[in-house]
């Protein structure tokens, strides 16, 4: 990838991130040593993507053990970093991951215990990110020869389920970069992904420095494509995955998967298993949605051509807007899940069949 999302800087224990909220026109490292600002990094969405925020989090515990490794500390530090962001589980995975492991350990052993279980996070979620790729790339390598062999695969993703999103190679990304090594034409129609532009500041300058063909389209572009024969999979990510395969992915994931539904397209969600809640089964009913400020909605941010980053007002200056940062698309419109462990149906049973020992 030629990029760290998060990895120890060279002290040996504050956390270098990178700032996406400065992508695509900066590259900016900052470094972390407090949990205070693993926290801030979260909330403010410097570092974002559901596995990659669980990453963060439990390099956040790390932190906060090498503060104060006391039992009050421990739970401080998960329930401060806990309410950072309310959707993606992998938060709440990573948090209650960490707390395992350093609840049974004597203060003394905290520190070192938790920047241990943080880099085995990391070097997991890398390992999961290839697994997903591998299965993923079948699905892909199957409709190019279904194509004859000859025409690129054109793929709609939404919003940043990409490298930047974890610490490997993504999640939806993951199979369209192992396809690109197997030497599989691939063409990716990326959504610009309002109101914080992920796919049009995020997937755009991954897959463009990893040479992926790709041409970036307004939010409401799908629809058009898919009934002109245009988009031959969808993949996207997700944050949080109902134990009956619904999933929660960012704003006008839904809207795509209707469009696919009604077009006859497969619509896929690539996920690690850190991003199932077991614990919840209606996705609509039950998931927490984020509500972000409405400045997201109303300003837009980018290059001017003279150089410099501004934000802009879009709307009148007086109007409100409404911002909900996620939702759900009902399992019945996921063709499938693309897993670690392979693709299963987005069902109860086709979950349990692949994770056994969590159902
Ligand atoms: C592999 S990342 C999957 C999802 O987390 C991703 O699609 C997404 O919705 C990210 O939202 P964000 O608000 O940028 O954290």
């Amino acid at each position: 990838m030629g990029f760290s999302t998060i990895h120890l800087s060279e002290d040996g224990w504050s956390v270098d991130i990178l700032d996406q909220t400065l992508l695509p026109h900066e590259f900016k490292t900052v470094r972390l040593t407090t949990m205070a600002e693993a926290a801030v990094s979260i909330r403010d969405m410097l570092v974002r993507g559901a596995p990659l925020i669980g990453a963060t989090a439990a390099y956040g515990m790390a932190l906060a053990m090498r503060q104060d490794p006391s039992d009050a500390n421990l739970q401080d530090a998960y329930d401060r970093l806990l309410e950072t962001r309310p959707t993606a589980v992998n938060l709440r995975w990573a948090l209650d991951d960490m707390k395992a492991v350093l609840k049974n350990c004597a203060e003394a052993d905290r520190e070192s215990a938790a920047y241990d279980r943080a880099a085995h996070v990391v070097l997991e979620d890398n390992s999961i990110c290839f697994g997903i790729g591998e299965h993923g790339l079948k699905l892909i390598r199957d409709i190019y020869q279904k194509k004859g062999g000859n025409a690129p695969v054109n793929i709609l993703t939404h919003c940043n389920a990409g490298a930047l999103a974890t610490c490997g190679l993504g999640t939806a990304t993951a199979p369209i970069y192992l396809a690109k090594i197997d030497h599989i034409p691939v063409h990716v129609w990326v959504d610009e992904t309002r109101p914080r532009n992920q796919g049009a500041a995020l997937t755009a300058w991954e897959l463009g420095r990893s040479g992926i063909e790709h041409s970036l389209i307004t939010d409401n572009t799908g629809g058009h494509l898919m009934q002109h024969g245009m988009v031959d999979m969808c993949i996207v990510g997700t944050d949080r995955t109902t134990a009956s395969g619904d999933v929660c992915n960012k704003i006008g994931t839904y809207l795509k998967a209707l469009a696919a539904h009604d077009n006859g397209v497969p619509f896929y969600v690539a996920l690690p298993s850190t991003t199932i809640d077991w614990t919840v089964n209606d996705g609509v009913k039950e998931i927490p949605i984020e509500e972000r400020a409405g400045e997201e909605v109303t300003q837009v941010r980018g290059l001017t051509a003279d150089g410099t980053i501004q934000t802009v007002t879009v709307p009148p200056v007086t109007t409100c807007a409404a911002n909900y940062a996620f939702d759900v698309t009902p399992a019945r419109l996921v063709t499938g899940l693309i897993t670690e462990r392979g693709v299963a149906p987005a069902t109860r049973d086709g979950l349990k069949s692949m994770f056994p020992e969590q159902a």
